[in-house]
């Protein structure tokens, strides 16, 4: 996968550098690329925003120098890229969108600031495009960078080969499958005992199949206590009468 990032700050986007996101771009599984929206200036002052037609607080971002740059990103890959652009009434984020975007071969970011980016960017975008408006939220950010970094993260852990071995995805809070939509469970590891606290036996009984049962119990237990309104979206079949009673 491809991902293109346009920002004014793009040291906001250094995290990108390290960890997973990091490790993946290392070993050629993802290929970021961040560009600065101010190299498609071309005024002394490298001015990206204007006072708002109409009035009203705050500046909005102009749309030449996001015009510009989207034409020299898109014109630099033989794919068609998807559009994604963080924004406080964007389509909420969840697990199902991540794995949506995750089947996507190139995805461009448009982080911005301000009150936002002139409209006729998105609209004109959209004409050669397809364009995803996503929010991570209910909440308010100053801008849209923060958002990039969380997209990036939930789509680039589901790409191939990218978690390792010792990680998978297949228990995911909020993935299909068994533990469908279940919260994750206590986890535990050495010592056996830490400051008088001890791990529940089951988990150093090597009994697999009681081991499995109780990570389940305990995942639905957590979630019918902390999000109940993820046990209603479960599938039924996910759990028998003895799970219903947890
Ligand atoms: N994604 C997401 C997301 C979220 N969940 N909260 N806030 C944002 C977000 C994303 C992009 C921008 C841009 Cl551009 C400017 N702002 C500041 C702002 C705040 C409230 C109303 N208008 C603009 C952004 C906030």
């Amino acid at each position: 996968m491809r991902i293109d990032v346009v920002t004014i700050f793009p040291e906001y986007l250094e995290p990108l550098n390290v960890s997973l996101v990091g490790k993946a771009r290392t070993r050629g599984q993802l290929d970021v690329r961040v560009h600065d929206l101010r190299s498609f200036t071309h005024d002394k002052h490298r001015t990206v925003d204007d006072t708002p037609f109409g009035g009203g607080p705050g500046m909005v971002m102009k749309p030449e120098p996001w015009g510009e740059a989207l034409d020299s990103v898109a014109a630099s890959g033989e794919e068609l890229p998807t559009l994604v652009v963080p924004t406080p009434s964007g389509r909420p984020f969840t697990q199902e969108l991540a794995v949506e975007l995750a089947e996507r071969p190139w995805l461009v970011f448009t982080p911005a600031r301000y009150e936002g980016i002139d409209r006729r960017v998105i609209d004109e975008a959209s004409t050669r495009m397809p364009v995803e408006e996503v929010s991570i939220g209910d909440y308010v950010l100053a801008g849209g960078e923060a958002a990039v970094l969380v997209i990036v993260e939930a789509v680039a852990r589901l790409l191939p080969g990218v978690l390792g071995n010792a990680e998978s995805h297949r228990d995911d809070s909020f993935a299909p499958g068994a533990m469908a939509d279940l919260l994750e469970g206590p986890v535990y590891t050495k010592p056996p005992e830490w400051r008088g606290r001890t791990v529940p036996e089951v988990l150093l009984s090597g009994h697999h199949g009681k081991i499995a049962r109780w990570r389940r119990d305990e995942a639905f237990r957590r979630t019918a206590a902390l999000r109940p309104d993820l046990i209603e979206r479960c599938d039924p079949a996910t759990f028998d009468k003895h799970d219903r009673r947890l």
